[in-house]
């Protein structure tokens, strides 16, 4: 089965919930943070116990490189082992890498992300340098077993300052580039009918959404936004209301929903629990 393909159904069967790994200090329950490791390792003893609880229950993981970029190696380290033990226990993992460049350097990021130490299943691109910068990865999407998350329009209150420009094509910058990712992705379309290259959207634009899914029908979405950010299940409705056609990333909505009611061991009784209001929340409006 091809990796879009598996996303597709995981997505269905977990009602779309992307959990994110953005780990901070904040977040560690008290019992990880008195331990007398380096914060790292604390990283990587909280995703883990986080990924045991809800492996079962979520489509995927979405792991944010700059909150462990910003420990130095120690951090790196904590990326690397949360990247494999997603991908030993049969999990697919999405590395929020948002890497652009020109060709040759993009190369290296590919080579950087798809294999080796940092290898994850799917990895965030901004394409706004154009073509060179997603050219160097469609070797890897070959075989069907990594995929890619283009940045068409962004969750940020300021993304469109530049995105929704009007073109002399009387459309918008981020309708120009949803464009593109629909011919990018033409060659590695899944049975499920997605391609393996996809697309992020924020769920902070709802009406911005359905204009963009319009050009580019075979995007599956990496959906950005839900929670913390303002966006609800009400916002995704008429997003899914032909199909599931995407994951929905919740970070600081999931991993923090302990902080200051269970410090202890059991606090991913509330971790599970806000996966599982997520999914009602979403599935209420299905
Ligand atoms: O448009 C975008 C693209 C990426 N993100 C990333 O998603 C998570 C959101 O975290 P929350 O805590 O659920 O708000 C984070 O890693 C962002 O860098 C985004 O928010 N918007």
């Amino acid at each position: 089965m091809k990796l879009i393909d598996k996303l597709y159904e995981r997505s269905k069967k977990n009602m779309a919930v992307c959990l994110g790994l953005d780990t901070k200090e904040a977040f560690l329950p008290e019992y990880i943070s008195d331990m007398d490791i380096s914060l790292g390792e604390k990283y990587f003893l909280f995703n883990k116990a986080i990924i045991d609880a809800t492996k079962d229950i979520v489509a995927c993981y979405k792991v944010q490189i700059a909150c462990y970029e910003a420990l130095g190696m120690d951090g790196l380290n904590a990326y690397q082992k949360t990247l494999k033990y997603i991908r030993e226990n049969d999990g697919i993992v999405i590395a929020d890498i948002k890497r652009g460049d020109i060709s040759s350097t993009a190369a290296m990021y590919a080579d950087g992300h798809f294999k080796g130490d940092f290898e994850a299943d799917f990895i965030t691109i901004n394409t706004y340098m154009g073509s060179d910068a997603i050219s160097p990865y469609f070797d890897y999407l070959k075989n069907g077993d990594k995929g890619l998350f283009v940045l068409v329009k962004t969750s940020n209150p300021n993304g469109h300052q530049i995105q929704d420009l009007e073109t002399k094509e009387d459309k918008k910058v981020y309708e120009i580039m949803a464009e593109y990712v629909d011919k990018w992705g033409e060659d590695f379309v899944g049975e499920c009918g997605y391609s393996a290259v996809g697309s992020v959207v924020g769920l902070t634009y709802p009406k911005e959404f359905l204009d963009v899914k319009k050009y580019m029908p075979k995007a599956f979405f990496l959906i950005p936004g839900y929670g913390a950010q303002g966006g609800t299940g009400k916002d995704i409705a008429e997003i899914f209301k032909d199909d599931i056609c995407g994951v929905v990333n919740s970070s600081r909505g999931i991993i923090s929903a302990h902080k200051g009611k269970v410090e202890d061991e059991t606090f991913t009784t509330l971790t599970v629990k806000a996966v599982k209001d997520m999914q009602e929340d979403i599935g209420k409006w299905l």
